[in-house]
């Protein structure tokens, strides 16, 4: 069903937070639909994303951003951290997602941030559902309301959808008189095949172990949509020539099931059918070289 309220509050809201804590999770939830991927290995995202949400009068634009994290070495490593401090600037509200009960070194660097930020602040407490006993959340709560900078602090669980829609609710509120900054049937920024790279890779994510997802990124070759069927072939970039052995897998099967998961998605993603085809190659250096990273669409953001 359309909803045709005029939007009065509109404005961009940044989610920031560690790596891992659930931030494209709990985005996909916010937006209604999987923009972000997602997966148990920290440090899935690798580019700012927005996932735009229109309903009852309220336009709020959410920007993912990758998680915070110390690791300061690497081109790719210093690309994360600017994508997700850049993701502060400028914005109506920040929402620090944290983890039911835990507190790191890496929450609280990134407390530090959105204190410098001066932006208004939400704290979302998330994957409560880990949490049986409520009671345990309670110093997680006063520890974060100590902190004077957030307006409010909202308990949800991002995969089982609780309390999401009251942290909308509270999103709603905090942002300011505005209208519409994107169409109200846009849902992101992001292309179409942007998102079929993503998919493929958060597949790669999933089934590749140690470092190896780490070493690997995905360039679309060709997104080519027919009547009845789209054609995309898409290249799977690795650091050596060790590793094109382990992504194509025994008599091709590591690929033959990536392949096969990301086609569903982008089955689903794009309500056609989906001709895929993966190819492994090797450029080696690419994470620790700024020329290689943008090339493979690593822009600064
Ligand atoms: N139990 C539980 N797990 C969750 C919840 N939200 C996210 N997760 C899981 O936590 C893991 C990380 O989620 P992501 O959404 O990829 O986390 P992220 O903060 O975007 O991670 P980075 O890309 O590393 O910054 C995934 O396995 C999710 O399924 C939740 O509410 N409850």
């Amino acid at each position: 069903m359309t909803d045709t309220t005029p939007v009065e509050h509109s404005g961009y809201v940044a989610i920031v937070g560690r790596p891992n804590v659930g931030k494209s999770t709990l985005i996909n939830r916010l937006v209604g639909q999987k923009l972000a991927i997602t997966s148990p290995k920290p440090q899935t995202t690798r580019h700012r994303l927005l996932g735009i949400r229109t309903e009852g009068g309220v336009q709020a634009v959410f920007v993912d951003t990758p998680g915070i994290h110390p690791g300061q070495g690497r081109a790719l490593n210093r690309y994360l951290n600017r994508t997700a401090t850049g993701a502060l600037e400028g914005v109506d509200l920040a929402l620090m997602v944290v983890q039911g009960t835990h507190w790191t070194a890496d929450d609280q660097r990134v407390l530090e941030l959105v204190k410098a930020s001066g932006r208004p602040a939400v704290a979302v407490v998330n994957k409560i559902d880990l949490v049986p006993n409520k009671a345990a959340l309670f110093p997680q709560l006063e520890q974060l309301g100590a902190q004077g900078c957030f307006t409010e602090i909202v308990p949800v669980s991002a995969r089982k959808g609780s309390n999401v829609e009251r942290l909308m609710q509270v999103v709603g509120r905090l942002l300011p008189a505005g209208g519409e900054l994107f169409p109200e049937d846009q849902v992101t920024d992001r292309s179409l095949s942007f998102m079929a790279a993503e998919l493929v890779r958060e597949k790669l994510m999933r089934h590749l172990h140690q470092e190896l997802p780490y070493v690997c990124t995905v360039g679309i070759e060709t997104f080519d949509e027919q009547p009845g069927r789209t054609e995309i072939s898409a290249i799977i970039w690795v650091e050596r020539p060790s590793h094109k052995g382990i992504v194509i897998g025994k008599g091709g099967a590591m690929l033959k099931q990536v392949g096969s998961e990301a086609r569903a998605d982008l089955e689903k993603l794009l309500e056609t059918h989906v001709f895929l085809q993966l190819v492994v190659r090797e450029k080696s250096g690419w994470t620790d070289d700024d020329v290689a990273l943008r090339t493979l669409g690593y822009q600064s953001e």
